[in-house]
């Protein structure tokens, strides 16, 4: 086969010029490359092609480059800390921005030791939800309309078992039939009959929809007129 008719092994020619000098147009190309490096450690902010590289701290690693290949210019930026380069050992890019500055840090905060307390069978979350929807009376009312103003005078009087009353967010309940289904359990719980729990409930979990889980306890409103 003649090897002119092998695409396989076609020879890709250099524009060559008048005298013939491939070779020396290559080397005025590779002349003709420019390369300007600026490393902003320290130096302020520059403004550079419309792009504002604010470095104000002095820890701020940030090294940027303009290259120009031909009529191509391009920016090349380096975010490796010079600690990296050299070797030591830096745990992350993130724990070194962490260093920047004191306004930059990060809290952490230690989320609350959880203090759920294991439920008596027949006493979950589901068990609950079961029982608000098959009992008549949950909330003792015998009758009586949910819609009643109540007064805190008259919340204090109810402690007693089956009739353990609380005010939460303006509403009285009666905590009674919840006390063994409640996840942190009865002790707790305790506290809160008698008096306006709101601040206590928010205290430990501003999350949990009261409004739903105690719908079928209400026994009125609040009477705060006094
Ligand atoms: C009055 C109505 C209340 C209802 C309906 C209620 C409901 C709940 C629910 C659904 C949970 C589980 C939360 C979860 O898994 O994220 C829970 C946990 C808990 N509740 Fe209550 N609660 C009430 C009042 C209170 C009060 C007044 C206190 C404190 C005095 C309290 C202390 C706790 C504690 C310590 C836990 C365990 C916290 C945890 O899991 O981190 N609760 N409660």
């Amino acid at each position: 086969m003649d090897s002119d008719d092998d695409f396989t092994f076609c020879q890709v020619s250099l524009p060559v010029d008048q005298d013939g000098l491939e070779t020396k147009k290559l080397v005025s190309d590779i002349n003709s490359i420019n390369i300007k490096e600026e490393s902003s450690n320290g130096s302020g902010s520059t403004r550079d092609n419309g792009v504002m590289w604010k470095d104000e701290s002095p820890n701020n690693f940030v090294s940027k480059k303009q290259e120009k290949v031909g009529s191509l210019s391009f920016n090349v930026i380096d975010t490796t800390s010079p600690k990296q380069l050299s070797g030591q050992v830096a745990s992350s890019n993130a724990e070194a921005s962490l260093q920047k500055s004191p306004e930059q840090k990060i809290v952490v905060r230690k989320p609350a030791p959880r203090a759920k307390v294991p439920f008596e069978k027949g006493h979950s979350q589901m068990d609950w939800l079961k029982l608000t929807r098959t009992h008549p009376d949950l909330a003792g009312l015998k009758g009586q309309s949910n819609k009643r103003l109540i007064s805190l005078n008259e919340v204090r009087q109810h402690q007693t078992e089956g009739s353990m009353w609380t005010v939460l967010k303006g509403r009285v309940y009666n905590l009674s039939p919840y006390m063994k289904f409640h996840p942190g359990g009865v002790d707790i719980l305790m506290k809160a009959v008698g008096k306006d729990c709101t601040s206590l409930f928010n205290k430990y979990h501003a999350w949990v929809n009261a409004e739903f889980l105690l719908e079928k306890c209400l026994v009125g409103i609040l009477d705060d007129s006094q």
